[in-house]
């Protein structure tokens, strides 16, 4: 079944509102929240007055919200003992995070303790928030605290509904960011936290954000309202809530300085061909910074940035590296380093392994398509693929199970089936992740002999076509529309080498944090001391045990919308709402919709509203059924039908809309 419902006030004056509200039941699988970003503060709508409102109250029966949604899943999960998801998705700036955390803020409110202890897991659940988007948040030139990861955050109960832990899953951090930035853009939001943060940047030598290369590539240091030193020590508090160890928090900001120190490096030629050096005394005291606040040998450093080894039948050599392949070296450190970093902060939420029913809340990235696309919107798409699928297999499947379980006469409605898309990306051996990591592997492999391979092999394929004025650029028909991709820094963004003299030298460290960052790894016998890892596999591995995790669970939907790309209050762009909205995959769910029977009311509900019409009916001669018969004879209604096996009426609501009028 499908609820199809809107939120905030600028839908009420747009033509999105006709959809609403279609129906509601006690049922909540396949509802759609539509959340419309307000870009202002309503703080009324988001208070503990609210959600007392909400707790409780049947699905529908009050004002769309987000609140009604995380109500719902946690009645379903009460009621029925089963795990919920809700899944929001939109695209970048469009108030996925938002909304995220609204979610979290109801079901803290639900199924907290009133205990006045700081440390309970639900507040460690609401501080993790502060925490994941000081590490995993930044600048970009669509909003100004921008995810760069996809995650799903778990929410575990015991079984009287109360909080009983939680666990935190992301997926694909932009990497990328921790060495490089666009103009306007910024790095994630700690750096700069770290290097306001008075007495303890002056302890790891730092100071103004501009005098390091990791943050000043695009000379964005401030972010409008924002103080970093204020957001620091939020940090800080956020992380004692969680129950990061006063020890553990030095040594996680202690490496973030050490990235800083780590990016001043710079090189330049050494004596022998194609080798390269420190350049000078200044280079050397970063290096010297970076190698004690790593708790490392220095000239360990010095060897694992400017040479490689390599395993030969004779034995290892060691190979010098130039002055570009040292820095990309440098860089290839930077953003091991901080990755795994993060990975350990989302770790750091109490999991309780005893729980048996849990809420998760996906907040990733919605479909994106720009004048130009590259690998992350490949790996982005892809994702927002599987979950279509996802949506497809939950809402329209379901609603053509329903008509046919309680024998309603129904046309059965096609719905555009991706799993073909989804082949021609993952399957194996031949599908364009597995030719992607096919071309990472051999170093002769360029993007045109990549290109040239996937176009070989799926000659004639519905969903994929060469990008016009181009050779190597293709083009895949999705379910929200044509994106063209631009090849040629796929096999660069793909390779991720987990180089063993990095997790040598870190593991080396005598800083028993850092250290237990890079494990010892079993030896492998490889020529090369640079181990080619996929990103688009790991990332298929980690969809994958996403959709295995919601295929057991029941979903939610909540589709964001931005409204304008102004970010401001009050501005309703149509065309780009229509677009996001299609791209949610909403207007093929209302077209299923309106296709079948939306209104669905029981013999009761349908009584109880509109019974007052047949006042001469209601001397107890007739049952509810009779009753409700009695009703659409008098209406003249035609399009309905009655369904025996739950005592359900079904209506089409656009020629019934009376049947919608509250
Ligand atoms: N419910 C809301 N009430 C008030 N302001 C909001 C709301 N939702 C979003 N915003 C505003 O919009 C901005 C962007 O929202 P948010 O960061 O949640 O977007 P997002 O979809 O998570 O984006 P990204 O994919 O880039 O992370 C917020 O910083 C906030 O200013």
């Amino acid at each position: 079944m499908l609820t199809l419902i809107s939120f905030g006030q600028a839908v009420n004056d747009t033509k999105l509102a006709v959809y609403s509200p279609l129906m509601s039941r006690d049922t909540y699988t396949g509802s759609i929240l539509i959340a419309v970003n307000p870009f202002t503060k309503l703080p009324h709508l988001y208070n503990s007055h609210m959600m007392e409102q909400y707790k409780g109250v049947r699905f529908g029966e009050l004002s769309p919200h987000v609140f009604a949604v995380a109500d719902a899943s946690y009645r379903a999960m009460m009621n029925e003992g089963q795990s919920q998801s809700i899944l929001v998705s939109g695209e970048s700036g469009a108030g996925k995070t938002e909304t995220t955390k609204l979610i979290l803020q109801y079901l803290t409110f639900v199924g907290g303790r009133s205990a006045n202890d700081e440390r309970t897991v639900e507040q460690q659940v609401l501080e993790s928030n502060p925490l994941l988007e000081a590490f995993g948040n930044a600048r970009t030139v669509r909003n100004d605290n921008s995810s760069r990861f996809g995650k799903f955050v778990e929410i575990q109960f015991d079984a009287s509904g109360r909080i009983s832990g939680a666990a935190i899953r992301t997926y694909l951090l932009e990497r990328s960011r921790v060495v490089k930035i666009a103009d306007c853009e910024r790095n994630y939001h700690c750096f700069y936290q770290l290097c306001a943060s008075g007495e303890d940047a002056k302890k790891y030598k730092l100071g103004h954000p501009s005098n390091f290369h990791y943050l000043n590539q695009s000379h964005t240091y401030e972010l409008d309202g924002i103080n970093s030193a204020e957001e620091y020590l939020k940090t800080r508090r956020a992380m004692d809530i969680v129950g990061i160890s006063s020890s553990n928090q030095e040594a996680i900001f202690r490496i973030l300085a050490a990235i800083l120190h780590l990016g001043n490096i710079g090189f330049s030629p050494g004596q022998e061909h194609d080798s390269s050096i420190i350049k000078d005394e200044k280079f050397r005291y970063h290096l010297k910074e970076a190698a004690s606040l790593f708790r490392c040998d220095p000239n360990l450093l010095i060897a694992t940035l400017c040479t490689r080894s390599i395993q030969t039948h004779e034995g290892t050599i060691v190979k010098a590296l130039d002055c570009s392949a040292a820095v990309a070296n440098r860089d290839a450190l930077a953003k091991t380093v901080y990755a795994r970093l993060v990975e350990n902060i989302n770790k750091s939420v109490g999991q309780d392994p005893d729980s048996r029913i849990q809420i998760g809340v996906l907040d990733i990235y919605g479909f994106e398509c720009f004048t130009h696309n590259s690998f992350e919107q490949f790996c982005i798409n892809f994702a927002n693929e599987k979950l279509q699928q996802h949506f497809n297999e939950h809402v329209f499947k379901m609603e053509q199970e329903e008509y046919s379980m309680e024998e309603i006469n129904w046309s059965y409605i096609e719905f555009i089936d991706n799993q073909d898309i989804l082949d021609l990306i993952e399957k194996k051996p031949i599908g364009i992740i597995s030719l992607l990591d096919e071309a990472c592997m051999f170093p002769k492999s360029t993007h045109e002999t990549f290109s040239t391979k996937l176009f070989q092999s799926f000659k004639g394929h519905p969903r994929l076509e060469k990008a016009k004025f181009s050779e190597t650029d293709f083009t895949l028909s999705h379910y929200a529309g044509k994106v063209s991709y631009q090849t040629e820094a796929f096999l660069d963004k793909n390779r991720d080498y987990i180089v063993i003299e990095h997790c040598n030298l870190m593991s080396a460290s005598k800083c028993p944090f850092i250290s237990a960052l890079f494990p010892p790894s079993p030896e492998e016998s490889s020529r090369s001391s640079y181990k080619f890892s996929s990103v688009a596999s790991r990332f298929k591995q980690q969809l994958q045990a996403l959709m295995e995790t919601l295929n057991s669970t029941e979903p939610h939907y909540i589709r964001c919308v931005k409204p304008n790309s102004l970010n401001r209050p009050q501005k309703f762009e149509n065309q780009s709402v229509l677009h996001q909205l299609r791209c949610g995959g909403v207007l093929e769910a209302v077209r299923i919709s309106l296709a079948g029977y939306p209104t669905r009311r029981t013999y009761s509900e349908f009584v109880d509203r509109f019974g007052i019409l047949v006042l001469e009916f209601t001397d107890g001669s007739y049952d509810e059924k009779g009753l409700a018969e009695k009703v659409l004879q008098k209406l003249n209604l035609e399009n309905f039908q009655i369904a025996e096996r739950f005592n359900l009426l079904y209506c089409i609501s656009i020629k019934n809309n009376i049947l919608n009028i509250n």
